[in-house]
Order: structure tokens, then sequence, then C-alpha cells
């Protein structure tokens, strides 16, 4: 959500003065020690940093906090969607791809880095296989590795759409490669319903993932997370802390463990259905599928 121009202006002029204050309060054996000086500059300095402190909580809104929703309810909302809510698994993963698609545009456009690896996993995470598409209509150089196939022969026909559009395929062997070569990184690996330590072949690709060095967008969470407690204490994923991350229809109570970019996605949800779980409808722009949120999810857990 933009911040007025105004605003925005305030913001610049406040920050500017509170570093002005922390500057000025280092200072106070140097050139501002006479008292009456030292006096007025902290009136004004105090004065800047109240009128910034009161901005700050004025564009609370304009980075909005979601309520999460824990593993349990959000495996009971998708069955709600379909079985008393007239949707298919295959709309829900188009609609959850076209929005991860769109955030990473908002992330990077093509012109600022057009090779996306997408890393997908063998549950409805993999909605990250749906993105690729997405990606290449918009004009990106999508690959995808997909190191362990999911079962639901919708993952093959997923499989057969980006084939048709020539999405090549990583190996094992090309994916350290791969990843050293790509601008931006989907972990579309698991979602709401990992659990456990990670199991073969997933612990020695998200050490790679982790300490890779360009941008890693996360869909829902970041694989290897525990979505109630965040990241593992040790081993792959302890210190994974993906640039951007993409929830699909709520924030998942690990959010509370992330810092970076956060984004909500999954444009399906009614209102009767966010009252059902206690949740925030988003307020979604235009034709948006997807709007930039803050990362401090409340919890209704
Ligand atoms: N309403 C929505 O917002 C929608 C979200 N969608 C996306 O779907 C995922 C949830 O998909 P789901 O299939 O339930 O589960 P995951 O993809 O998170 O993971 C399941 C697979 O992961 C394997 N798994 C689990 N734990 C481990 C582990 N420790 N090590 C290795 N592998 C693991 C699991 O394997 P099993 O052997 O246990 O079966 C599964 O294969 C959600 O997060 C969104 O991204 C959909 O788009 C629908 C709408
Ligand atoms: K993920």
């Amino acid at each position: 959500m933009r911040v007025p121009l105004d605003l925005q202006h305030h913001i610049y002029w406040s920050f500017f003065c509170e570093s002005g204050f922390c500057w000025y309060s280092n200072n106070q054996n140097g050139i501002f020690n006479s008292a009456p000086l030292n006096f007025m500059l902290r009136s004004i300095f105090n004065h800047r940093l109240q009128t910034h402190l009161a901005i700050r909580r004025y564009t609370k809104p304009a980075t909005m906090s979601l309520r999460a929703i824990s593993a349990k309810d959000a495996a009971s909302l998708d069955r709600d969607l379909m079985e008393t809510g007239g949707w298919s698994l295959d709309q829900l993963m188009e609609l959850a791809g076209l929005s991860v698609a769109q955030a990473v545009w908002k992330l990077q456009p093509p012109n600022a880095g057009a090779n996306i690896l997408i890393v997908c996993g063998p549950g409805n995470n993999g909605d990250g296989l749906v993105a690729a598409r997405h990606l290449s209509h918009f004009g990106y150089n999508p690959s995808v590795y997909y190191p362990k196939e999911g079962k639901n022969e919708l993952y093959q026909r997923l499989k057969t759409q980006l084939r048709n559009l020539s999405i090549p395929f990583i190996s094992t062997e090309d994916f350290s490669t791969s990843l050293k070569q790509s601008d931006l990184l989907v972990d579309a690996i698991f979602g709401f319903s990992f659990g456990g330590p990670l199991r073969e072949p997933f612990p020695s690709i998200v050490s790679q993932i982790e300490s890779a060095t360009i941008p890693v967008l996360s869909v829902d969470a970041p694989s290897s997370w525990d979505i109630q407690g965040g990241p593992p204490k040790e081993g792959p994923g302890a210190k994974f802390m993906p640039s951007a991350l993409i929830s699909l229809s709520a924030p998942k109570p690990c959010v509370a463990f992330y810092k970076g970019r956060h984004f909500i996605g999954g444009r399906f949800l009614t209102k009767a259905l966010t009252d059902k779980y206690g949740l925030d409808l988003p307020q979604y722009q235009g034709v948006d599928q997807v709007l930039e949120i803050g990362v401090d999810a409340e919890g209704k857990l």
C-alpha cells in the first residue's frame, strides 16, 4: 500500500531528525556542550522525534498485519473451500501460483533479473509449478528443480504445461550451478503440512538454499521451518531467512520469527470463511492477486 507523498516527506524529515538526535546524543562532549544550546537542540529533536513516532502510528495501517492461521485450521479451510465452497484443487493452486508469480514481479520485474529458479516439493506447496508457467508468460526465464515428484496426477498435468513452454527441469547434478546462475529463487518445497526433521533428499537442498546469495521468495513458509515454532534449532534451515515470503490465504504462526518482505496471496476467500476462522480479509488493490503486508501477524490460534 502506498504512503501519500506528503506523508513520505514527513517520514523522511522525521527520520532525518531522529538520526540527527542520535548523532547529537553521541556528541554531547563535543561541540554541543553548552547548556542553552544543548536544551534548544534537545527540544527540537524531541519535538521532531515525537512527530516521527506519531507518523509511525498513523502509517501503521500501511503495513497492516493480518491474523495468523494454524496449520490445522489452514488444512480445514482448504477442505471447506473444496467440500462446501465449490472449488477444485486445480483452481486454488492456479490462483495461489498466480499470486506467487505476481509477488516475484513486485520483487524483481524481468528487466531486473529474469532467471528464476523454482524449487518445488512433493505436495501442494508445489504451486510453484503454476507460478513457473505464469512467470514464463510474464517474460521471465524460469527453470524448475523438482527433486521428489508428488503423486497427484494434477502435478503431471502441470509438468506437461511447463514442458510445452520449453521450461527446463534441472537435474540434481545441475542444481548448485543453476543456483549460482539464477537471479532469484522461489522456495515452493514445503508449506503448512511440513513436519519434523527434513527427510532425504531435502537436507542438502535446504542447506544450499540457506547459503545462497540470491534473493529467495518462500511460498507459505520458509521450507524446513516448523509452521508453529519457526526455524529448526540446528541443522539445515536453522539460519534460513528468505528475503521475501508470500503467505497464502493467511499468515502461518511461524511468521512471528520472520524478518523480510511479506506478501499475502490467494485471493479467493470470502467474508464468511474469514469470519469462521477469525481471519482478516486482505484489502487487495485493483486486479492484484497479491498484497504486501507487515510481518507482525497477530495470532488467533
Ligand atoms: N488455501 C490455500 O491457501 C491453498 C494453499 N495451497 C498450498 O498448499 C500447501 C499445503 O499443501 P500440502 O500438500 O498440504 O502440504 P505441503 O506441500 O506443505 O507438504 C506436504 C508434502 O511434504 C512432505 N513432507 C512433510 N514433512 C516432510 C519432511 N520433514 N521431510 C520431507 N518431506 C516432508 C510430505 O511427505 P509425506 O511423505 O509425509 O507425504 C508431503 O509430500 C500450502 O502451504 C500452500 O502452499 C494450495 O495451493 C491450495 C490452496
Ligand atoms: K515453502
